[in-house]
């Protein structure tokens, strides 16, 4: 893949080996009954893995359990058997399935009926279920297959016509239970202590077993979900071949511009095309994760031009993976893959989850997907067991991918991430309080399990808002409406923006009312599902967006004003000259513009825009600095040569994990004209590297950066939560402040380019079209700060504080 490459221009950055595993088997257990355990030998499992055994064992036992191991690792069978066998032991018991997508939990479905053990009724039911079957259902379905969308409109705010289904409800299944998290994690959480009560008003208190990919701490995670104590599951018994994963980061394309003159290297699908045509010359089974279903189809395009060129019989080996497959389409294609009647296949991460691939040849990974967890679950279903598999992550150009491949330890040998939610949200808890209120009146002793004091509060507020009516047995809900219908659980409460083709009148998706004005403004250019719009028309007081078929040449981007009001601070931490925070905020955002730009990077023009402007209140970690500490300083010229020196130095130079970052040579320091811009990169950086410690993806948060804040009197930085009473993204952050910022300026001096690109301190979503941007002085930045934190910490240390 490398070869004629000088080795001084490898794109290689790391190469590391993974040894193999052998299986460890367990005895079926005695308890499942042997109608059951032949049909599951019939469908082709021969004997459980020792984790799949401990799991089932453990639910069969009456405790709760989350089985949190890698992919392919035969969750679903973990709690098969123990759904299945209490099925088979009471004629009424009954099954909850709960799955975050509508696709895997008709997988799952179609995975249980084929087991084949009789009378199990297994049933869908969601938005796709047709009413005439919903009867049937709701009346004689002992495992019902959901997901949370349905639980929260469809079932628990209808519960007294699934009396026969909660009256013997006996397990609950949370599949997949990872991908809860931010702030539609917080709505589930609270649905699940919603169904746990309307389930105990039946009389029954079902089991939960969740299944998560591996996660650091999933005891404590599926705690915080379920809001019942698992026993955790994770030591994985199934075997797996060895692998070698490589970390790849394309180069700099000569001649070539992006905005502000920056640096652009060559595209990471662009990269991944190449690797999976090589790998296709070679026949090796292979997947391709990319980001988008645009980029995905344009890789399996690239990779076959390139295999045509090779020989004429190659291109049709390679295929992408389209959204929108029928389950038979999905399942003709994991057959193919794994026959090797395809040999490429480029993928959204659509194919994540509920796809029974595995022991492919290679997987390449073009950009992070976001979360460890994820990064884990795409690379596994590389590996045959005897035989050696390959892994290829190739950065794009963003930071945090920038971080990855130049610090693999960050990536290979951290624990997987522990999912952020934040249940006692108050944006969140009200809603879900109506719900709960609605379904049954909220007594005073049930409150601890929706937060205690938290709950007290929002209530309090309920009531003088006059939405529910305290009474002095408890807090009701009077009118005959369902709450549940108002209240969305994916995301912000409010009205959804609708995007609609104007000629056909088509829904094509809707807009969180926040985010409208930035993304779906007239002349944004609106991708979905692989096809391209453009917007005619944005009617904020209708909920309307109108578009167009059409696919222009460049992409969009919003220019907005943006301003931040601290409203309240819940905690402060002082560090002589910098001050860290954590508190509400306010956030106010104009959209005044919007920016054409060519794939290359090349900007067209600017198109001013006349839009309303937005609040959002959220929660931010915010630091400021002291002005003597910015100026305080003899360096002030040759801070650029420095980073320079860094990097080619080596790396090294710090340690995220204890914030060991080296200091500026000569001191710190800054002429005032620098500071904005310095302060700017230092905030874009730090964005782009919080989602490795807070579950969250860059476009989640936000941030604003200020020479001199009104409210704070000082230089700032803030970094906030994009969603209304936050998702827990910025706690987080205040929480692990040291890693994150020397993380931060790590990926900064890890990038080679001269003054800042977006592998480093470019933002793709920044409001002011990144402007002014100044690598050097953002290291500056995170050197005093960073000082100033670590001094601290060896006072504490030299004192015996904490
Ligand atoms: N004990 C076993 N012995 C052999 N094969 C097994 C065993 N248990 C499960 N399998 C097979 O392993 C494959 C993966 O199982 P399954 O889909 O349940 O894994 P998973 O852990 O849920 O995967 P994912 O990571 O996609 O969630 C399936 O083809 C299944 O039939």
């Amino acid at each position: 893949m490398t070869a004629g490459i000088p080795h001084d221009r490898s794109p290689v950055t790391h190469v590391a080996g993974l040894p193999a595993r052998p299986a460890r088997f367990a005895d079926w257990p005695d308890w499942a009954p042997s109608a059951v355990v032949d049909a599951i030998r019939a469908a082709g499992v021969e004997r459980p893995w020792a984790h799949q055994e401990e799991a089932a064992s453990l639910a069969w036992s009456g405790a709760h359990v989350v089985i949190s191991t890698g992919t392919a690792s035969g969750k679903s069978l973990a709690y098969q058997l123990p759904v299945l066998s209490s099925l088979a032991a009471d004629p009424r018991a009954c099954a909850l399935y709960l799955s975050p997508t509508k696709a895997l939990g008709a997988d799952q479905l179609r995975a249980v009926s084929s087991v084949g053990v009789p009378d199990v009724r297994a049933a869908g039911y969601d938005g796709d279920t047709p009413m005439d079957e919903r009867d049937w259902v709701r009346a004689h379905a002992r495992w019902l297959f959901t997901n949370p969308d349905m639980l929260h409109r469809g079932i628990l705010s209808n519960h007294s016509r699934w009396a026969r289904f909660f009256r013997k409800l006996t397990y609950v299944v949370i599949d997949e239970c990872h991908s809860y998290r931010g702030v539609f994690g917080s709505h589930v959480a609270l649905l699940l202590r919603r169904l746990r009560r309307v389930a105990a008003h039946y009389g029954s208190s079902p089991v939960f077993v969740l299944a998560s990919a591996t996660a650091a701490d999933p005891g404590e995670f599926a705690l915080r979900l379920s809001g019942v104590d698992c026993a955790a599951v994770t030591r994985d018994h199934s075997p797996r071949g060895a692998r070698t994963v490589v970390l790849w980061e394309p180069p700099l394309m000569e001649n070539m511009s992006g905005e502000n003159g920056a640096p652009v290297r060559r595209s990471a699908g662009a990269e991944a095309s190449r690797i999976l045509a090589d790998l296709v010359v070679e026949g090796a089974r292979s997947l391709a994760f990319v980001r988008s279903r645009r980029g995905a189809e344009l890789t399996a395009l690239t990779a076959r031009r390139i295999l045509s060129e090779v020989d004429d019989s190659l291109p049709p080996l390679v295929a992408a993976y389209r959204a929108g497959f029928l389950p038979e389409e999905r399942r003709a294609l994991e057959r193919d893959l794994l026959a090797g009647r395809l040999l490429g296949v480029a993928t959204t991460n659509a194919l994540e989850l509920g796809v029974d691939i595995a022991g492919l040849d290679a997987v390449v990974l073009a950009g992070y997907p976001g979360t460890l967890a994820s990064f884990w679950q795409q690379s596994g279903r590389a590996g045959r067991s005897g035989e050696e598999a390959l892994v290829v992550f190739i950065a794009r150009d963003d930071p945090l991918d920038t971080y990855l491949v130049h610090h693999p330890a960050a990536l290979l040998d951290r624990p997987v991430e522990t999912a952020v939610l934040d249940p006692a949200n108050p944006y969140v808890l009200g809603p879900q309080l109506v719900c709960a209120a609605a379904e049954l009146p909220l007594t005073g002793g049930e409150l601890d399990m929706f937060g205690g004091q938290a709950a007290r509060d929002v209530l309090e507020y309920l009531v003088a808002d006059k939405v529910l009516r305290r009474r002095s047995s408890g807090w009701y809900w009077t009118s005959r409406d369902r709450p549940q219908h108002e209240v969305g659980i994916r995301g912000s409460d409010a009205e959804q923006i609708a995007v609609v083709e104007a000629d056909s009148s088509r829904l094509l998706g809707t807009v969180d009312p926040g985010s409208a004005c930035a993304t779906v403004h007239p002349g944004a250019v609106y991708l979905h599902q692989g096809s391209s719009y453009v917007v005619d028309e944005l009617d904020l007081a209708e909920g309307l967006a109108m578009v167009h078929a059409e696919d222009p040449e460049w992409n969009t981007s919003a220019r907005e004003l943006v301003d931040i009001a601290v409203l309240n601070t819940v905690q402060r931490r002082d560090f002589g000259g910098v001050s860290v925070f954590l508190g509400e905020v306010a956030v106010t955002s104009q959209v005044v513009a919007y920016l054409r730009r060519l794939p290359s990077g090349e900007i067209l023009d600017q198109i001013p825009l006349d839009l309303p402007a937005q609040e959002l209140r959220t929660r931010a970690v915010w630091y400021t600095i002291d002005e003597s500490l910015l100026k305080e300083s003899r360096l002030t010229v040759d801070v650029a040569e420095s980073v320079a020196g860094e990097r080619v130095g080596g790396e090294g130079n710090g340690d995220p994990e204890t914030g060991n970052a080296r200091r500026t040579p000569g001191g710190a320091g800054l002429v005032p004209a620098r500071i904005p811009g310095a302060l700017h990169a230092a905030e874009h950086a730090a964005i782009g590297l919080l989602p490795l410690f807070a579950t969250c993806d860059r476009w989640d948060i936000g941030g604003v950066s200020t020479a001199l804040h009104g409210d704070t009197g000082e230089a700032t930085v803030f970094v906030h939560d994009g969603h209304p009473g936050g998702a827990g993204f910025a706690d987080r952050g205040f929480a692990a402040l040291v890693p994150w910022l020397a993380a931060t300026r790590e990926a900064i001096v890890s990038c080679e380019c001269p003054t800042g690109c977006p592998s480093c301190v470019q933002s793709p979503k920044c409001g002011n079209g990144n402007e002014p941007l100044d690598k050097a002085g953002a290291v500056v930045v995170l050197d005093i700060v960073l000082g100033a934190l670590r001094h601290q910490h060896e006072i504490e240390r030299d004192h015996g504080g904490s």
